[in-house]
């Protein structure tokens, strides 16, 4: 066994307080991951987690020389009664990938002896000099559980000798500014003022120099989940110029837990494909949903009919890469600058044409999870990022920053561009998708180009598609090819050439399998020119995939099954709704 330090010695004692989880029979200890989402699951189970994430954060300030690191305590657009935590590194972004085998090591450990192995194994392989400062920030979302979990956090912070600053309820996205902005703020161009004031005066003052060029003034509905994003919007209003943009605030109701992405949230909305409950919008108002952490946005309208119309990641995306395209151009950086997007396998094959045809823009595809998206971003001077659900932003590079910010303009029509694009640097969250950030990103294009959401909408029409969720005993059977982006399997045997096949019987057919990273199953996405081949080419690969493992399918249990079914019918709905669509 390794020497034991002064800290060692305190996470023995203090661990005690913070016992590991069993099931309910009280038998097995429940088995932990640190995955795309970070840790996510029933709040209960979480303080003897948390703990364990206080300790190892700390570490990884140390190693960084004291570096602020951030850990934000969250469930996203899960249900009230879940909770989840991640923790952020010193630029703002997700916590490195090789680092998480360390947050799940902790996360698995017996007792407080194997806790306290563990913390004294990880200070060994990576060097970990305890006699350095660690410095954290934390804040939470609106969730209840989120104070005790905060109590377990500040434990394991104590026990390894932390200094850490509590910034109570924020936004996901809030914290990420606040680590990046803690740990610039002594360089020649800090990120933003250290405090949640800083956040809103530094969006409001870039969204006001954005919009000078302009002269619409629009009006949005925006619908908050019942989340921390209602609270925070409603400040940022404050900051606003009021003439350009009217913002109409709507659940934003966060006394009640239950009510959290309760029938209302961007994931609500895109997977159910239609407005929030109690919507009473008119036809082709403008209208968009943030998720229950305020890092996703979608937007959408209704039709006369109604019939629902969404503008989903693909398309912020879109927009935004044509307009900042535009501005590079303008502003006589086009040669100077490369800019790409970034999409993942679930784009719509219509946005990827549009994008390569009409754009006339490099796309890269990865793999799905925000931290594959932004990576290959940031290999561009800039990199546009969204998934199809709605979380993503735009990374300049510091290249790209500094050519934009040196830039002489040759012509008051360069002028403005250039002004815009430094504009833009300050709009856009820098270190992880920002809802508000991104929406005044969205009504700023939208602004400029003098677009409503039906103009926006016509860009190009989406393939018909179909998303569906498989049971499987076991979903790590499911492998992919590597450097496909998850569009092709490499296992169950022979399950691959038979989705082969199948796709080349529909015109335009795109259809692919992968294992869930978050949730026990396997997703099957398909796409095709008309939308009853998507449902044929979707149901078959689902047989197809329930055959290719030996037992067959088995439902974990009644929930999963309700899941599932429900899941299915919000499903079948849309594409139902899309027939209907169709025929008028
Ligand atoms: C098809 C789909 O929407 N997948 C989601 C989902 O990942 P899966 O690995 O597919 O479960 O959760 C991720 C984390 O929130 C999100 O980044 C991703 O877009
Ligand atoms: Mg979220």
């Amino acid at each position: 066994m390794a020497t034991s330090s002064e800290y060692a010695q305190a996470v023995l004692q203090a661990a005690e307080a913070w016992p590991r989880p069993r099931s309910e029979d009280g038998k097995e200890y429940k088995e932990f991951t640190y995955g795309t989402a970070g840790f996510r699951m029933k709040a209960e189970l979480l303080p003897y987690i948390m703990f364990g994430v206080g300790m190892l954060s700390a570490n990884r300030s140390r190693k960084y020389s004291g570096k602020t690191i951030g850990v934000m305590i969250t469930a996203s657009h899960n249900p009230a009664e879940d909770n989840g935590v991640k923790i952020v590194d010193p630029m703002g972004e997700m916590l490195e990938q090789d680092w998480e085998q360390w947050a799940t090591g902790f996360s698995n450990a017996k007792d407080p002896t194997q806790l306290r192995n563990a913390y004294v194994h990880c200070c060994q392989q990576l060097h970990i000099d305890e006699k350095r400062p660690a410095n954290i920030i934390f804040a939470r979302d609106t969730r209840p559980s989120g104070e005790k979990l905060v109590t377990a956090l500040k434990a394991g912070l104590d026990a390894v000798g932390a200094k850490y600053i509590d910034y109570g309820i924020l936004t996901t996205p809030q914290l990420h500014y606040l680590v990046r902005a803690t740990n610039t703020q002594d360089l020649p161009i800090p990120y933003g003022e250290v405090s949640e004031e800083g956040y809103y005066k530094k969006l409001a003052t870039a969204f006001a120099e954005v919009m000078k060029f302009s002269k619409a003034e629009s009006q949005i509905t925006i619908d908050c989940a019942n989340g921390v994003g209602g609270p925070k919007l409603r400040e940022l209003i404050k900051h606003l110029p009021a003439d350009k943009l009217k913002i109409n605030v709507v659940n934003d109701r966060i006394n009640d837990p239950k009510e959290l992405n309760y029938r209302c949230g961007a994931d609500f909305v895109k997977v159910n494909q239609r407005t929030p409950e109690g919507f009473n919008g008119r036809p082709f108002d403008r209208c968009a949903s943030l998720d229950g952490d305020a890092d996703r946005l979608v937007y959408y309208f209704n039709e006369e009919g109604p019939v629902f119309r969404l503008l989903d990641g693909d398309r912020i995306a879109i927009l935004v890469a044509g307009f900042i395209g535009d501005l590079v151009r303008k502003s006589g950086l086009a040669d100077k600058i490369d800019l790409a997007v970034v999409q993942t396998a679930y784009a719509n094959g219509s946005s990827t044409k549009y994008i390569e045809q009409v754009l006339k823009l490099p796309i890269e595809c990865t793999s799905t999870g925000v931290k594959h998206l932004h990576h290959a971003a940031a290999r561009h001077d800039i990199g546009v990022y969204f998934e199809a659900n709605g979380h993503g932003t735009v990374l300049f590079s510091d290249r790209a920053m500094k050519v934009i910010r040196k830039h002489e303009v040759q012509s008051p029509a360069q002028m403005e561009a250039i002004e815009t694009l430094r504009a833009l640097i300050d709009l856009i969250n820098q270190t992880v998708g920002d809802a508000l950030s991104d929406m005044l990103l969205v009504e700023a294009v939208l602004a400029h180009k003098e677009y409503t959401v039906r103009e926006w909408l016509a860009m190009y029409t989406d393939l018909p598609n179909k998303l569906a969720k498989v049971l499987v005993p076991n979903r790590a059977l499911f492998t992919s090819v590597p450097g496909t982006a998850e569009r092709k399997l490499a296992t169950p045997e022979n399950l691959q050439g038979k989705i082969d096949q199948l796709v080349e019987k529909y015109r335009d057919g795109r259809c692919f399998v992968r294992a869930s990273g978050t949730e026990d199953a396997v997703r099957v996405y398909g796409e095709a020119a008309e939308a009853f081949d998507v449902d044929d080419m979707v149901t078959k690969a689902h047989e197809y995939i329930l055959n290719s493992t030996a037992e067959g399918s088995s439902y974990g249990n009644k929930d999963d099954q309700k899941a599932v079914d429900d899941y299915n019918e919000a499903i079948h709905e849309k594409a139902d709704a899309e027939k209907e669509q169709q025929k008028h």
